[in-house]
Formats: structure tokens, C-alpha cells, sequence
């Protein structure tokens, strides 16, 4: 069986009126029970509820009565809320029509901090899976905090996908790839070849958060955890078995590396908040850099301790230059680190399991 994440876009899935664009969803669910049928699991990351719910709160008693909803997050909530059950009928339907059975997740990037909500989370979509359904995911607006809210579902998608060891993420939205300077989407994106910064200018479609930028950075960072990923336009005819089928469409990252799961999760973790952190010497540094090697973190190696942590955290690792090393799974708490720091024969503060070091 192989597995796939796929993130569709607001735009693409709604008008900006509001209306649910029904023959793309249509057609992309069609897609989806064929896949399902070829023995593929799928994972639908789903935007559109905030957009939804205008269009549900359209009728000119339901617009009065939310523009007299003072504070702008809360009127986003309620239409996120109202829009989610929208969002997830219309799916239902589509899917079911097709003998493919829904199911509702709603997540926060606090999840994925916690190990243990992260396994919760992971054990549940996995059973999901198992059973033949199709966990539709949202972000949770109606409690995600600004600070800790993903940057977009394309972070989701791709946290989602780390998590589940896909082969494949898709991210469609409404542009037919990573546009060039020319204005023509790149076929396949090169890590030596192409810069962020020069091709992707700044800005969203009318209704997303994250834009261009996002999706290409969470692309790369999929691709480097082992899962292929193409970003498409998700309202192009066929696009899901195009892409499934290797045709050229759209913009694809080549998986670059297999990753075990403990670091996959180290890796979407190291992307949320942590909230310590050890700046190594540079021998241990130097170490931790030589790819040959697969060595743990050792109080010996550790100069400084900052922050407050328990043992389970996963804390940032740096060099005495303030560079960013990788992250791992902290053996102490902040207060016993800081009593070994420095000290030999002492066992690994973070073991090489849980050791994760960026590109
Ligand atoms: N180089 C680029 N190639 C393609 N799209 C770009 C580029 N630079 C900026 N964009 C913008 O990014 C938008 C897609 O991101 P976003 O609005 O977040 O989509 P979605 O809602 O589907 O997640 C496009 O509509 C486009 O305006
Ligand atoms: N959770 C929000 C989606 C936010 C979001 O990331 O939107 P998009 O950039 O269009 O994928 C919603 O359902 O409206």
C-alpha cells in the first residue's frame, strides 16, 4: 500500500463568494476513490472552512448578525466553524457517493509538540487508515492561538505527511506549479539550481495564509525527509492521477533521503516552538556535523543550558556561533543538564535516536 497526503487550497475549493466550487470537489474526490481503490491510503488536508462559512452566513440576517461580532478572530472562528460542517457534508457526500467513508480530524501545532499527543494523534489517523476511511484535516480554528497556529495547512500537510511516512504530498492550489521568472512553472525544483528568494514573490490568492514561500520550504523539507511532493493545480483536469502516474504536471521535489520515524518526528517538532535549548563546543559540534559518524550528544560536549525543559522535551542544539545544529530528545530536565554540563562518563544528554540535524 502506499500512502499520499493531499492539501487542497481554499481557492481552490471555494469561490470568493463563498460557494463551495462543487464540480472540483467533485472531481477531485472521484480521483481519490480511484486511488483508494488502487490501494492507496489517502489523507485529504482540507482549507476552505473560514471561506465556507461566508458563504453559509451569506443570507442578509446571518451577514448582520456576524458583522455584529466585534473582534475579528472571533467572527473568523465562527466562520470557520460554521464553514467546517460545510466543508465536511459536501465531502462526505462526494466521497460516499463513491463508497469512500469520511472522517473529521482537527489539529493544532501544539499537537505535534507533545509526544504524546503526536502518537495519540498518529495512532488514531493510522487506524483510520487501516479501517478504509479518509481522515479529512483541518486546522483547529476555533481554539488555535495566533502564536501557535501553523503558518498554514500546507505546514499541516506537511507535518501530516512526516508523521505518516507518506510516499507522496501534494499541495494544490491554484497556480500550476512553482512560477519561474518567465512565468512558466518549473518542472522538477533543483536544489542547486533554484533560490527561494529569487523566483517566489511575496503575496496569497485572495483567500490563503502562507503563500508561495510556505509551500516551497515545507516541499523542501518533505523531499528531505524521503517523501516526494508536487505542487499542482488542484482544479486541472485528472491532476491527482496525472501525478500518481508520473506525468510531467506541475512542480516536483524529489524525495531526497530515508528517514527513521523517531527523527521524522524530531524533524516536525524541531519546526514547532521548543522551549530550550544547549549551545555545544566545538568539538562537539564538529562531530555532530561529520555525516560519517552516528554520534550521541554527550554532557561533555555541552557548554551552555538555556531555558527551562523536561526530560522527553525536544531542545534546540547550536555551535558556539549561534548556528542552529538540529534539535533532539532531551534525556535530562533543564536543571540535571545543567548540573553535567561539561562532565565526562556521564550518559548522552541526547542520544543519537533522537538526534536530528538539519541539511
Ligand atoms: N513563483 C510563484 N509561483 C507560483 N505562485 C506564486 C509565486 N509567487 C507567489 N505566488 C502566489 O502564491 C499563491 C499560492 O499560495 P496560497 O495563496 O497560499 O495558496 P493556497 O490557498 O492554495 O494554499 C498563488 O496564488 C500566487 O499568487
Ligand atoms: N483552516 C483554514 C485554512 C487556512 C489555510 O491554510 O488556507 P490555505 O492557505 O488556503 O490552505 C480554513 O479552513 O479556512
Amino acid at each position: 500500500m502506499k500512502r499520499a497526503v493531499i492539501k487542497v487550497g481554499s481557492q481552490v475549493l471555494c469561490g470568493s463568494d463563498g460557494e463551495l466550487n462543487v464540480k472540483v470537489l467533485a472531481g477531485l474526490a472521484a480521483q481519490i476513490a480511484d486511488l483508494a481503490a488502487a490501494d492507496w491510503q489517502i489523507v485529504l488536508v482540507s482549507s476552505g472552512a473560514v471561506a465556507a462559512g461566508a458563504g453559509v452566513l451569506r443570507t442578509e440576517s446571518g451577514a448582520r448578525r456576524l458583522g455584529s461580532i466585534g473582534d475579528p478572530v472571533t467572527r473568523k472562528q465562527v466562520l470557520a466553524a460554521t464553514g467546517q460542517v460545510r466543508l465536511m457534508e459536501t465531502w462526505g457526500r462526494f466521497l460516499g457517493e463513491r463508497n469512500v467513508a469520511v472522517a473529521q480530524v482537527l489539529a493544532t501545532r501544539s499537537d505535534f509538540q507533545t509526544r504524546r499527543h503526536y502518537l495519540n494523534m498518529r495512532a488514531c489517523i493510522e487506524a483510520l487508515l487501516q479501517a478504509g476511511v479518509v481522515p479529512v484535516v483541518n486546522e483547529n480554528d476555533v481554539v488555535a492561538v495566533t502564536e501557535l497556529m501553523f503558518t498554514d495547512n500546507d505546514e499541516l500537510a506537511g507535518l501530516l505527511s512526516a508523521m505518516l511516512n507518506a510516499d507522496l504530498l501534494c499541495l494544490l492550489s491554484t497556480v500550476p506549479g512553482v512560477l519561474a521568472g518567465d512565468g512558466q512553472p518549473i518542472a522538477t525544483w533543483d536544489e542547486q539550481r533554484h533560490q527561494l528568494e529569487e523566483l517566489v514573490v511575496e503575496g496569497t490568492s485572495t483567500l490563503g495564509r502562507g503563500g508561495m514561500h510556505s509551500k516551497i520550504s515545507i516541499a523542501r523539507k518533505a523531499a528531505g525527509l524521503g517523501i516526494d511532493v508536487v505542487i499542482a493545480d488542484g482544479a486541472a483536469q485528472d491532476v491527482l492521477r496525472n501525478i500518481v502516474r508520473g506525468d510531467d504536471l506541475g512542480t516536483r521535489f524529489a524525495s531526497r533521503r530515508d528517514t527513521s520515524p523517531a527523527k521524522r518526528w524530531l524533524a516536525t517538532a524541531a519546526q514547532s516552538t521548543t522551549t530550550g535549548s544547549v549551545v555545544v563546543n566545538d568539538g562537539a559540534a564538529a562531530v555532530l556535523r561529520d555525516r560519517n559518524r552516528l554520534a550521541s550528544l554527550l554532557p561533555v560536549g555541552v557548554e551552555t543550558v538555556s531555558g527551562t525543559f523536561e526530560k522527553g522535551d525536544v531542545i534546540e542544539i547550536r555551535d558556539t556561533q549561534g548556528s542552529v545544529l538540529g534539535c533532539g530528545r532531551t534525556r535530562y530536565g533543564h536543571e540535571k543538564a545543567r548540573e553535567l554540563q561539561g562532565q565526562r562518563g556521564q550518559k548522552a544528554l541526547i542520544h543519537y535516536d533522537y538526534l536530528y540535524l538539519s541539511d
